[in-house]
């Protein structure tokens, strides 16, 4: 379904990407693992269409992306919900998911709020609470549901874990696998290596811009190299 091919991106003189080949498949949960500053959030940014890459291409359903603008890539089914809780602090939670439904109207956007609220119960319950005064954890889950509601085919979540309690972690990792079950496409981009493998297929890893290592969840889990660079085992 996704197919990244040769992407070298980088901002101004300076390299970030090196060569990045890969896949998604329909339905799949794929996680992109990798420490801080390898480039993760710059990839997802090439897909998104927010960054143009210097060489290389990315191809969902085989139509080019490279060169759309980013609304065009939310039309065409890919959703990126960004690092960092990014969500209207001023705006309610009704308000917010409702942003994300710019490309549907009327019944469609009822059934997609409907289903969201059955996804995220703590959300129904907080429909007309200012998003800036949910909890961390909650406004987490409001930035995919908001994500969600674009019907994508492929969404993105960069770094959803990221300053978590433990509990909301799994919780979190339940919900990935919960919006997999409904027929969406996952790419996980994670630090969490342990808990990204769990609920992942496959799994790439990121190092200072190039792919090192690819295999499904299970090979990861099994390669002494990532057991002790990444899992300090
Ligand atoms: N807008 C920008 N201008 C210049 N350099 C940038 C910009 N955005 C990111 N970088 C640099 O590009 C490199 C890769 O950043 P990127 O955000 O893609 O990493 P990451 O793997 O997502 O890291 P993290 O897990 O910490 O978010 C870093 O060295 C970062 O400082």
């Amino acid at each position: 379904m996704l197919e990244i091919t040769g992407i070298h991106a980088g901002y101004g003189q300076m390299a970030v990407l090196r060569g990045i080949d890969m896949r998604i498949g329909p339905g799949e949960i794929v996680a992109l693992l990798g420490s801080n500053g390898v480039g993760k959030t710059t990839l997802n940014n090439v897909i998104s269409g927010f960054i143009v890459p210097s060489a290389g291409e990315v191809r969902f359903d085989g139509e080019r992306l490279t060169g759309r603008r980013p609304r065009e890539i939310v039309a065409m089914g890919i959703a990126q919900v960004p690092e960092g809780r990014k969500v209207f602090p001023n705006l309610t939670v009704a308000e917010n998911l409702e942003l994300g439904a710019f490309r549907r109207a009327g019944a469609r956007k009822r059934q997609n709020f409907d289903r969201i609220c059955a996804i995220f119960p703590r959300l129904s319950e907080r429909l007309e609470q200012l998003a800036g005064t949910l909890s961390g954890g909650e406004q987490q889950m409001l930035a995919i549901g908001r994500g969600l509601m674009s019907e994508p085919r492929l969404l993105i979540l960069d770094e959803p874990s990221l300053g978590l309690s433990p509990l909301l972690v799994e919780e979190m990792f339940a919900l990935v696998t919960r919006i997999n079950a409904e027929g969406v496409a996952v790419l996980l981009v994670e630090q969490n290596v342990m808990q990204s493998l769990g609920v992942a297929g496959r799994a790439y890893v990121l190092e200072q811009g190039q792919l090192v290592m690819q295999g499904t969840a299970a090979e990861m889990l099994a390669d002494p190299k990532l057991r002790q660079a990444y899992l300090g085992l």
